[in-house]
């Protein structure tokens, strides 16, 4: 087999930044079953839909292969008379049996269309369930999991896959089941025609000669049937490679309309246009070499099935010559044949299905079994108050396994009520002790302590994070009005708090301007509103929460001096007897603070002390001091 990275997809590979061996190892990543690991516990859970499905599945299925039989009656009132050379025909069992094809036929459309809606009810319940044990999981992983990922990738999976699975979760057991039930069906349907034929008066049973026909039939179809399966696993492979690239094709196209602006301001507008047309031709070359591969093997795999009736005429006719078989039990034969190749053929045509189902959950597992890194403590330790110091002790902290410490034996105490800044280059470390402390990631080595002594890995992290306000550099703001924005995780909140929240903030009178007022929705990420006003719109939302523990990186960065100056007052108002941490580059913000800690990459703390201390003193500090009068 070919391995993607060798010829045309070479492009594609090092533009979309996807890893080799994430291709290459589709046995890894490929789990056989999968597919039904993932769907059986739903089948279990509504397991009387799921009864009704199969059972009406299993009903229409019997009827189709009944027909064969009913036709065979029907045949068989043509009384051949072969010594008169005369055709009668028995009048009222004609009658009959038409009366009874047509029942079957009203019968057979009635559990057809109960079976295909509840079928279908089936599938979109398991697709919704999936997708949300899909969201929820996501919402559990930490930020190391998405650190290389593009969010069209995850979305992929979020919507594409999961629906794949939903259909074939309907797909897959009715088609199976349909093909096993009208083969095996079939087959002894064969066994039971009435192959008896009036010769000169006398009647002659030709059981054998069905026999015969049937066991050529199965030993056919029992070789081509291992034939597919060989070929399923190939195909499976080269499927979840050309998945993996569509989903990366998708997250390049998210990713360029997210920095559409970048894309604007740069002019890059042909080039992107044709980075984009080269990507999607290696993709088509992709995608059209799986098409050509599994149309020519399917192909040849129905060829080889249909050639199984023309083996069966021949043998027939060979039969009938020799007055082994009767001609009208043929023409029976010949239908169970077909009732018996087309649950194969059906298999076939279902096998792209079953491949897509096994490459999606696959893909979906690959989210789904990814280890939890920090355990939300749902029932933990509940913080009512944080009344005590925040400590970092000995704390070691890397992004990656393989990346340098960004703290090494850190230690510090954040006293309860005390204002703090944290200043420093850029790279050491200062927006990390805020993530640290918001528990999007948990320290490799050490211990952050809140309230004085309880590690904050054992309390309840809703309940902790209920009494922290956090405001950081690129603000947060969800595609919502801004009355929603600002109360955004805080349940019962009167209108009036929101304004309140917003008039300090310095938001109110240009959301009065708006002629939706609050009432507004601002987009995407806040598409609407300027850079200071989506920073205005999180200090309020801080504003709301009143919290006891303030975390503000970089928060007035975006707002001009007469504004930020307006918020500072207003955010020293709200930081007195508060435990704050300020993360900022620009003095004004640090002034006023109790305490300033001075970090250096890699070395952690290298200066304390007060705004006037530091400004003395020779260092980091003075150096920005003079560089921002100079
Ligand atoms: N998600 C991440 N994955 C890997 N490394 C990271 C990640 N985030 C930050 N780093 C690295 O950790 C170090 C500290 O980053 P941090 O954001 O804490 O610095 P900072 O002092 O806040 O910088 P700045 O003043 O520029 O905001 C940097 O070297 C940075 O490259």
């Amino acid at each position: 087999m070919d391995k993607i990275g060798n010829n045309h997809e070479d492009y594609i590979i090092e533009k979309l930044k996807i890893k080799n061996e994430d291709i290459n190892n589709s046995k890894t990543k490929i789990n056989k079953k999968g597919f039904w690991k993932l769907v059986l516990p739903y089948y279990a859970t509504y397991w009387p839909l799921c009864t009704i499905f199969l059972l009406f599945s299993v009903i229409t299925s019997g009827i189709l292969v009944a027909m064969p039989i009913l036709v065979n009656q029907l045949l068989n009132t043509i009384n051949i008379n072969v010594a008169a050379g005369k055709i009668g025909l028995e009048w009222m069992t004609v009658i009959y049996a038409g009366i009874g094809l047509l029942i079957t036929y009203v019968l057979y459309a009635m559990f057809w269309i109960s079976r295909y809606t509840i079928s279908g009810v089936l599938a979109r319940r398991i697709e919704t369930k999936i997708r949300v044990r899909l969201l929820a999981k996501l919402l559990r992983l930490d930020l190391h999991f998405y650190h290389n990922k593009k969010t069209g990738d995850i979305l992929t999976k979020l919507i594409s896959d999961t629906q794949i699975l939903g259909d074939q979760a309907e797909q897959i057991p009715l088609q199976v089941t349909y093909s096993i039930f009208s083969f095996f069906g079939a087959s002894i349907v064969m066994f039971l025609l009435d192959n008896s034929v009036m010769v000169n008066g006398v009647q002659v049973n030709m059981k054998d000669t069905v026999y015969i026909v049937a066991a050529i039939v199965l030993g056919l179809t029992l070789l081509i049937t291992i034939a597919i399966i060989f070929l399923y696993n190939y195909l499976r492979k080269l499927q979840y490679r050309v998945r993996r690239v569509l989903s990366s094709v998708n997250g390049d196209i998210q990713d360029r309309i997210h920095n559409i602006r970048l894309i604007k301001a740069s002019g890059t507008l042909r080039h992107e246009t044709e980075r984009f047309e080269n990507i999607n031709e290696d993709y088509f070359k992709l995608i059209r070499h799986w098409e050509i591969r599994q149309g020519v093997i399917w192909g040849l795999i129905l060829a080889m099935l249909f050639s199984v009736n023309g083996v069966v005429i021949i043998v027939g006719v060979v039969f009938v010559n020799k007055n082994a078989l009767n001609p009208i039990v043929m023409v029976s034969v010949l239908m169970s044949v077909n009732q018996m190749i087309n649950p194969l053929v059906n298999l076939i045509g279902l096998m792209n299905n079953i491949i897509s189902a096994s490459v999606s959950a696959s893909r979906l597992n690959e989210i789904l079994t990814e280890p939890e890194r920090i355990l939300a403590n749902e029932g933990e330790i509940i913080v009512e108050k944080i009344t005590g110091d925040i400590i970092f002790q000995n704390v070691d902290f890397k992004y990656s396994p393989d990346g340098e410490k960004v703290l090494d034996n850190f230690n510090f105490t954040f006293k309860q009520g005390h204002s703090y800044a944290l200043v420093g280059q850029t790279g050491s470390g200062k927006s990390t002790i805020s993530r640290l402390l918001l528990r999007f990631y948990d320290p490799i080595a050490g211990a952050l302590l809140i309230n004085n002594d309880t590690n904050l890995k054992n309390v309840n992290l809703k309940s902790f994070l209920n009494h922290v306000g956090y405001v950081e550099q690129e603000p947060q703001i969800l595609f919502a009005t801004i009355a929603e924005n600002i109360a955004y995780g805080l349940e019962n909140i009167s209108q009036e708090a929101i304004y309140a929240a917003a008039k300090k903030a310095k938001l109110y009178d240009f959301v009065m301007s708006l002629p939706e007022q609050f009432e507004t929705v601002v987009g995407e990420r806040g598409h609407i509103l300027s850079g200071g006003q989506k920073q205005r719109l999180v200090i309020a939302r801080m504003f709301l929460r009143n919290p006891e523990v303030l975390i503000l990186d970089e928060a007035t960065s975006a707002l001009d001096n007469l504004v930020e100056k307006d918020i500072q007052k207003e955010l020293d108002a709200l930081m007195k007897g508060r435990t704050t941490i300020v993360i900022a580059h620009r003095l004004t913000t640090v002034k006023n603070v109790d305490q300033i800690l001075v970090l250096a990459p890699g070395k952690g703390i290298c200066q304390t002390g007060t705004f006037e201390k530091l400004r003395k003193e020779e260092g980091y500090f003075r150096d920005m001091y003079e560089a921002s009068f100079s």
